[in-house]
């Protein structure tokens, strides 16, 4: 069940791991290596709904150079805080053959969904594939992939804010905030 009272005693039993204000400056800092590293090659900018939609929309004011934008959207955790079953809802377009692929978005953490991407973006016959993050999940346990643009490393615990969910909720704040 979803309720106000219930987003509010999430947001209470939880605490901020990065603030807004390091939030604006990781942006800045990661728009210019990616400006560095595609600012000649027209990429295609996919964001993986619905995660990566406020890094999005904050990221993609800061590239200054010209690029396509489309989004993707698969999920595997359905607001709960276990993975599981991967679902395509949304797959690449045809468009990205041939294409420098940039891929956005909010956490990498087992690094499941974004192996799953890269691996149909590079199928369906992409030239390189990228993939930028706001934050990667610090595991002991090995990883299919590693982002190759990342705001933040956070700890292993249940992260939100900045379109993270926590249950459902809280995708709308500006901070990071980590579960106690
Ligand atoms: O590295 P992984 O362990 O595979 O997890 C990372 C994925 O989990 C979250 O998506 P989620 O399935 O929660 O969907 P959402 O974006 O709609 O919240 C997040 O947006 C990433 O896409
Ligand atoms: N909101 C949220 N989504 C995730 N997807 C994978 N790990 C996480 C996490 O820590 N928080």
């Amino acid at each position: 069940m979803m309720n106000i009272e219930e987003a509010r005693t999430l947001w209470a039993q939880s605490e901020e791991i990065v603030s807004a204000a390091a939030v604006q400056g990781a942006l800045d800092t990661m728009a210019g290596e990616i400006a560095s590293k595609m600012r000649d090659r027209f990429p295609l900018v996919l964001s993986v709904m619905g995660g990566a939609c406020v890094f999005t929309g904050m990221l993609l004011p800061r590239l200054d150079f010209p690029l396509e934008f489309d989004y993707i959207h698969l999920s595997r955790y359905n607001n709960r805080t276990v993975g599981g079953e991967m679902q395509w809802r949304v797959a690449p377009a045809e468009s990205v053959k041939n294409r420098t692929v940039l891929v956005l978005d909010d956490i990498l953490d087992e690094g499941e969904t974004m192996a799953a991407i890269r691996n149909r973006i590079l199928d369906m016959g992409a030239t390189d594939f990228y993939a930028a993050v706001l934050c990667e999940k610090t595991l002991t346990k090995e990883k299919p992939m590693h982002p190759d643009f990342c705001g933040f490393a956070v700890p292993d615990r249940y992260v939100f804010g900045c379109g993270m969910d926590v249950h459902g909720y809280w995708r709308n704040l500006p901070a990071i905030r980590a579960l106690k």
